[in-house]
């Protein structure tokens, strides 16, 4: 395991173009592989996730080529994806698991998922069971809650579900099998959650009906291969749009960036606690909204955070955890138990790590509550292979008044394998 030591920085200056999204590029090579002809995707992150995704459908007989960011599928429809000869091994990724479970729900063979130790631990059922009500096949640990995953997909029937999470990853699975299941297949979740699979079968050619927190997809529709530009992922923009407000002398420039309207939850926490952000060369690319983003460092309040902005920056909180350090006043956070579930419980990791360093912060049931502003020390941390928590650890590590030692930093590849590289470019 990798260790990483960084120094406090006296400011942050300069340009970075941020790498491509993750949940887009996941779909992206997933809906080509299930698509009619060619699909091109510009701006893929190559971070070991999408990776992962790209192997299993290799597995499953798809040609996919892959040169840094820029990728080539050749779908061949549904009937494309054959039985493989192997188990498919989705690495760290929770992502690639459940949407392509959405998928082998409905394919007329037998497949075996598998994944890393953090995997093992990510409760399964939240997909397996609706898809096994709709009629596929699937076993695994604790009653088809865990990983290893078992699954012999068939005939399936649409559902109409209402998912008590607000999770695009459980939504996108039963989206994906209703694509080829009997009749029409309705998911209904508490709060919206992203919605970069609606967006992106639509430019795939699939019609969807959406009414808020509703979405239904009628099932025999074929997707038609296209080219696909991915915009930055504003979850990794949020490393360093946090270390903009808090380096003293600061001024970061992020490019291409990901404004999904399901996404901005940090945009909207950034400004409430009083962050000099601007949003310049707004523009549409295949149905999603990208822009560039400027940071100043910002003298900030504490907020209260929950309800339905929680899915909108629900992968941001390790970093904003940070920001609440150096805000005036308590930041709470809450309605948030979805963190218990990630790669690490990140209610644990995150308070216990910055605890470490100082924070005054605790744990609760459904958040934290952090009290500001603090001077947070040097020490040893762990993202316990966690790459959001290695690298919201880094970002203290940029305003601590001692270096910081993290170890396991090469869990931060899962997502964003050049960001020390980016961290440099500013210092
Ligand atoms: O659909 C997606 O691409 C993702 C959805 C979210 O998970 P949940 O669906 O579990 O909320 C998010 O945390 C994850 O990083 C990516
Ligand atoms: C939770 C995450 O991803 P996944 O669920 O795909 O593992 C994440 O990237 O923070």
């Amino acid at each position: 395991m990798t260790k990483k030591i960084v120094s406090p920085v006296n400011s942050l200056k300069g340009e970075i173009k941020i790498p491509g999204d993750k949940s887009i590029s996941h779909r992206a090579v997933m809906f080509g592989a299930i698509a009619d002809g060619k699909t091109t995707i510009e701006g893929f992150l190559p971070g070991e996730d999408c990776l992962s995704t790209i192997s299993c459908f290799q597995k499953l007989g798809v040609q996919i080529e892959q040169n840094g960011d820029q990728v080539t599928v050749y779908g061949n429809g549904w009937d494309g994806l054959k039985e493989a000869t192997d188990i498919l091994d989705v690495g760290n990724s929770g992502t690639t698991t459940r949407l392509m479970m959405g998928i082998l729900a409905t394919r007329p063979f037998h497949s075996v998922v598998i994944g890393d130790a953090s995997i093992a631990k990510r409760p399964m059922a939240r997909v397996t069971v609706p898809l096994k009500e709709m009629g596929a096949k699937i076993d695994g640990r604790g009653e088809g809650n865990y990983t290893p995953l078992a699954v012999r997909g068939g005939m399936t029937k649409g559902i109409t579900y209402n998912s008590p999470v607000a999770s695009a990853q459980v939504k996108s699975a039963i989206l994906l099998a209703g694509l080829q299941s009997e009749g029409v297949t309705t998911v209904t979740e508490p709060h919206k959650s992203r919605d970069h699979t609606e967006r992106m079968l639509k430019a795939f050619g699939v019609e969807l009906e959406e009414n808020e927190t509703t979405v239904s997809v009628r099932g025999g529709q074929v997707l038609k291969g296209q080219k696909v530009v991915v915009p930055g992922d504003i979850s990794s923009a949020a490393f360093f749009l946090v270390a903009g407000a808090i380096v003293p002398n600061s001024e970061v420039k992020m490019l291409n960036v990901g404004v999904n309207e399901t996404r901005i939850g940090i945009i909207d926490v950034l400004t409430q606690m009083g962050a000099k952000l601007t949003i310049s060369n707004e523009r549409v690319i295949n149905e999603e909204k990208m822009a560039d983003l400027t940071i100043c460092t910002s003298s900030l309040k504490g907020i209260e955070i929950g309800g339905e902005i929680i899915p909108r920056l629900i992968d941001e909180i390790p970093v904003i955890a940070v920001l609440a350090t150096q805000a005036n006043g308590t930041t709470v956070i809450k309605d948030a138990e979805e963190l218990k579930v990630k790669e690490t419980n990140r209610i644990d990791t995150v308070v216990g790590q910055l605890k470490k360093l100082g924070a005054n912060i605790e744990a609760t049931e459904d958040g934290m509550i952090i009290h500001g502003p603090t001077q947070l020390t040097g020490g040893n941390v762990d993202s316990f292979g966690d790459h959001r928590i290695g690298m919201a650890m880094a970002i203290a590590g940029c305003i601590a008044n001692g270096k910081i030692e993290i170890e396991d930093v090469e869990a931060i590849d899962v997502s964003y394998p050049t960001f020390f590289q980016h961290l440099q470019k500013l210092v």
